[in-house]
C-alpha cells in the first residue's frame, strides 16, 4: 500500500486532510519540521503533503522551501516521496518556487477535499523520480535510441509534442526529457493528470478561479497555466479531456492567454505545452472523441514510445538488472529460468509493471537468488534455459543479451506471459490478452480496483477505462 505523509503545524488542516486521504493508503501525520527526517526514515512514504510555514505569522514559505531542499536532496541516498506542498491562496510565486525546487504539485489552503485526493493520486501514480539514473531513459534497442534521438532533436524547440504510447512506457519521462534538453529547464515543469481530475474541476485547474466563482471557489486560485509560467506544461492523459474542456484548452492555446473562472480578464501565459496519451491514435483521430483542431495543435510533432514488449529482451534484462540494483541493495541473482520467462512475458503494464516487480521480489524474496514466482507474475510454465545472469552491485551497466532464444509453442498460447508480438497476426490478440490481464488482475485482488490497478502497473483511471473497453 503507498504511504502518506502529511506534514502540517495545524492540527486540524492535518486531521481533514487525513480523512480525506485514508481510502489511498496508510496516512501519518506529523506537526513539526523536526520530525520529519525521522518520519521519512521510518515510513518512507510516496508522497509527502508539505505545509510551507511553521511560524505564526510567517508566509514567505521559507521553511517549506528549507524542508524541500533537504527531502530532494535524499534523492541521491534512498527512494524520496513524490512532495506536495501546500500554499495559502496568494502565494503563487511560492508555489512555482516551490515546483522549481523539485515539488510535484501544490495546493491552495483550502482546498476542496475532490481536488486534494485527485492531487495525490496523480502523484502516487508516478512518485519522485528513481534514485541513481534518476529520470534517465534506459534502453539500448534502435527504438529507444531512435526515441533519444528524436527527444534531443525537439527538446531544444519550442514545439509542442504530443507522446503517445502504452501506460507506463515512460511517457512521462519523455516529458521531463525534453523540458530538461529545452531552454525552459531553468523553469518549472508541472504535470497534470487529465485522468485523475474530476471533469468538474478541469477549467478552475488549468485556467485558475476566482474567489466565489462557484460553491467550493472559497478563495481565487492561479491555474496550472500561470502556475507553469516560464516552463513546462505536461497535460498528461490528453485523451480524457472532455469535448466542451477542449474547445477551452484550444483558445487558450491559439491566443496565449487564459481566463480564470469567474473573470472576465484574461491573462496571457508564456508556457511550452507537452501532452501525452495512451489512447490508441485511430481512436485520437475520431473526430467524435477529440477535436482536430485541438490536435493538430497539440501534434506538431508525435513521439511514439514502444512498449516493453518490442524493445526486445537485450532491454528488458537491462532494466530489470537497473531495477534489481536499486530496490535490493544487495547482490542478487535471478534464475535463468525466471530471466527467460522474463523477458518472454508480455508487461502489458510496460516498464512501471516491471519496475513494481523488481520492487516486489527485492521485498518478499526470501534468498538472494530470485525465481519467478518471487516477481509476483502469476503462474508461467518454464521456457528453455537461458545464459545465468545476475544483477550489478550498486547499478552499474545494466546491459544483457537475449538470454532466452526462444519461440513460444502453440501450447504457450494459452498462458500468462507469452510476448504478444508471437500471438497471430491482429491487434485482436493484443487486446484479448489485456482483457485477461485485467479479469486476472481484479480476480487476484479480489475486486479491488486500486490492488488490481496496481498489480498491472497502471493508474487507477487507466484501469477503470480498460474495464469500460472490455465491457467487464
Ligand atoms: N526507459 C525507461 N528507463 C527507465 N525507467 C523507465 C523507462 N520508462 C519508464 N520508466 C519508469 O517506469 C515508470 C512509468 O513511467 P512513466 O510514468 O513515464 O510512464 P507513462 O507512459 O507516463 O505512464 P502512464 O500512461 O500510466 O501515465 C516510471 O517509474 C519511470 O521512471
Amino acid at each position: 500500500m503507498p504511504g502518506i505523509l502529511i506534514l502540517d503545524d495545524d492540527p486540524d488542516v492535518a486531521l481533514a486532510a487525513r480523512l480525506a486521504l485514508r481510502k489511498l493508503g496508510p496516512v501519518a501525520v506529523r506537526h513539526a519540521p523536526a520530525e520529519l527526517p525521522a518520519a521519512l526514515d521510518d515510513i518512507a512514504p510516496d508522497v509527502l503533503l508539505l505545509d510551507m510555514n511553521f511560524t505564526p505569522g510567517a508566509s514567505d514559505g521559507a521553511a517549506g522551501l528549507a524542508l524541500l531542499r533537504d527531502v530532494m536532496a535524499r534523492q541521491g541516498q534512498a527512494a524520496a516521496p513524490a512532495v506536495i506542498v501546500m500554499t495559502a491562496y496568494a502565494e503563487v510565486e511560492l508555489a512555482v518556487q516551490a515546483l522549481k525546487g523539485g515539488a510535484v504539485d501544490f495546493l491552495t489552503k483550502p482546498w476542496a477535499n475532490e481536488r486534494l485526493v485527485a492531487c495525490v493520486q496523480a502523484a502516487l501514480a508516478r512518485r519522485a523520480p528513481a534514485p541513481g539514473g534518476a529520470g534517465e531513459l534506459l534502453g539500448e534497442s534502435a527504438a529507444m535510441q531512435s526515441l533519444r534521438a528524436q527527444i534531443a532533436q525537439v527538446g531544444a524547440s519550442e514545439a509542442s509534442v504530443l507522446i503517445l504510447g502504452e501506460n507506463g512506457v515512460g511517457k512521462e519521462l519523455v516529458a521531463r526529457a525534453l523540458h530538461a534538453a529545452s531552454p525552459r529547464a531553468a523553469g518549472p515543469l508541472l504535470a497534470v493528470d487529465m485522468g485523475a481530475l474530476p471533469e468538474a474541476l478541469v477549467e478552475s485547474e488549468l485556467f485558475g478561479h476566482r474567489r466565489g466563482s462557484f460553491t467550493d471557489a472559497r478563495e481565487s486560485r492561479p491555474g496550472r497555466f500561470v502556475a507553469a509560467a516560464g516552463g513546462t506544461l505536461f497535460l498528461d492523459e490528453i485523451g480524457n479531456l472532455p469535448l466542451p474542456q477542449q474547445a477551452k484548452l484550444l483558445a487558450a492555446l491559439e491566443r496565449r492567454e487564459v481566463t480564470p473562472l469567474g473573470s472576465d480578464r484574461p491573462v496571457p501565459v508564456d508556457v511550452r505545452v507537452l501532452a501525452a496519451t495512451n489512447v490508441a491514435e485511430a481512436e485520437l483521430f475520431d473526430a467524435r472523441r477529440f477535436r482536430p483542431d485541438l490536435l493538430y495543435r497539440l501534434n506538431t510533432v508525435v513521439l511514439r514510445v514502444p512498449p516493453l514488449r518490442e524493445r526486445g529482451a537485450a532491454d528488458i534484462a537491462l532494466l530489470l538488472r537497473h531495477y534489481l540494483a536499486q530496490f535490493a541493495q544487495r547482490p542478487v541473482e535471478v534464475t535463468p529460468d525466471a530471466l527467460a520467462q522474463l523477458t518472454a512475458y508480455g508487461w502489458p503494464g510496460n516498464v512501471r509493471q516491471l519496475r513494481q516487480a523488481c520492487e516486489r521480489a527485492a521485498l518478499l524474496a526470501r534468498g538472494p537468488v530470485f525465481t519467478w514466482a518471487d516477481f509476483g507474475l502469476g503462474g508461467m510454465a518454464p521456457p528453455a534455459q537461458g545464459v545465468p545472469w545476475s544483477a550489478p552491485r550498486g547499478g552499474g551497466d545494466a546491459r544483457g543479451g537475449d538470454p532466452t532464444g526462444t519461440s513460444p509453442t502453440r501450447a504457450d498460447l494459452g498462458r500468462p506471459g507469452v510476448r504478444p508480438e508471437h500471438l497471430g497476426s491482429s491487434g485482436l490478440d493484443l487486446q484479448q490478452r489485456e482483457r485477461e490481464a485485467v479479469q486476472a488482475a481484479l480476480a487476484q485482488a479480489d475486486g479491488n480496483i486500486s490492488q488490481a490497478a496496481k498489480l498491472l502497473g497502471v493508474s487507477r483511471a487507466a484501469l477503470y477505462r480498460k474495464l469500460d473497453k472490455h465491457g467487464l
